[in-house]
């Protein structure tokens, strides 16, 4: 990943832009703070696309919007999903970033008449998807010819894509570059969770499965999985619920001479669903956006103390 980096930060000289793309269910988890610090630092239009968010809690997507807009102020902060957005809402996405890298200094790149945008973010998060929508918008327009692969097929990666004629513009994918070292096991647990980080031992599906339950509970989620697994009562015991989709699903394997329940399959059908939406619309940092705005609130009445007009902070 510090490769993925440090390919970037090369090709960010021949860069005008920046698109990042990020899962909205963890706003805070996996972004890597350092392509805000050492690449983006206001000199480059940076349009952050918070993406999934057909799979966010939309009360905590609007949050994570504004907390990220605070931290960076020189992001563009936008949510979708990429999955179902439509050619009007898309090419309204698109023409938004165009105009801020059109109107921003150029510095270097001032007598190159082509513009180049890269997109970057974490693994999985949905990068693949927004090139191939942007090449299926433009590829149709006769002013628009086609570099590399066609529409809809997957392209290799660092593929350059003409999307536009006048200007010039390309849209270039890069390599995931998450951070080296994750901030903590709860990060850690989040973006395996969310399939952002591969799962390489398919054995600790349970202990994953069992962190989403651990959240599903947390965040009060518990009557889509509940009614999913024919439970009539919520459980914190992953072993209950695993038992009860192995049973349903038919998840079974032979052990020695005997056939038993497969819990691994289990758990990765868990997993999967998680990923599907089919135990609800969750944001797994919201405990996350919940204590940024308890200190925004702590802050906000420190400084009404100081200013004398109220008295008493909590
Ligand atoms: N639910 C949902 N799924 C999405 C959305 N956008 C993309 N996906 C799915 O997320 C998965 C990953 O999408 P990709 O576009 O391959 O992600 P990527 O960032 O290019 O992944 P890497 O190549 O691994 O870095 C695919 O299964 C997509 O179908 C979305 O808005 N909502």
């Amino acid at each position: 990943m510090h490769k993925g980096m440090k390919d970037l930060e090369e090709s960010l000289l021949r860069t005008d832009g920046i698109i990042e793309v990020h899962d909205a269910r963890v706003p805070h988890s996996g972004r890597n703070s350092e392509l805000y610090k050492r690449l983006v630092g206001g000199h480059k239009p940076h349009l952050l696309i918070l993406n999934k968010s057909d799979l966010a809690d939309p009360h905590y997507v609007n949050k994570s919007m504004e907390y990220i807009q605070i931290e960076q102020p020189n992001t563009q902060v936008v949510h979708t999903s990429l999955m179902s957005i439509d050619m009007k809402e898309l090419t309204n996405l698109f023409g938004r970033l165009l105009q801020q890298i059109v109107e921003s200094p150029r510095y270097t790149r001032r007598s190159s008449i082509e513009y180049n945008i890269v997109v970057c973010g974490i693994p999985n998060v949905g990068k693949s998807t927004f090139i191939n929508k942007l090449r299926n918008l433009f590829a149709n327009k006769a002013s628009c010819e086609r570099v590399g692969a066609s529409p809809g097929v997957t392209r290799s990666m660092s593929e350059k894509v003409k999307i536009s004629n006048r200007p010039k513009v390309f849209v270039r994918d890069t390599p995931g570059i998450l951070e080296p070292r994750l901030k903590s096991a709860n990060e850690s647990f989040r973006l395996l969770l969310t399939n952002c980080i591969p799962i390489q031992q398919r054995e600790l599906s349970d202990i994953i499965a069992d962190y989403g339950l651990f959240l599903l509970n947390k965040y009060e989620q518990q009557r889509l999985y509940m009614k999913y697994c024919e439970l009539d009562r919520p459980t914190d015991d992953i072993l209950t619920v695993l038992t009860a989709i192995a049973k349903l699903k038919k998840c079974t394997q032979v052990y020695g001479n005997k056939r038993g329940y497969d819990l691994t399959g289990a758990a990765l059908h868990f997993i999967n669903e998680f990923n599907k939406g089919t135990f609800g619309h969750i944001t797994l940092d919201q405990d996350i956006l919940d204590a940024m705005e308890q200190e925004k609130l702590s802050d906000t009445n420190l400084f009404r103390a100081s200013s004398g007009r109220i008295k008493k902070s909590i």
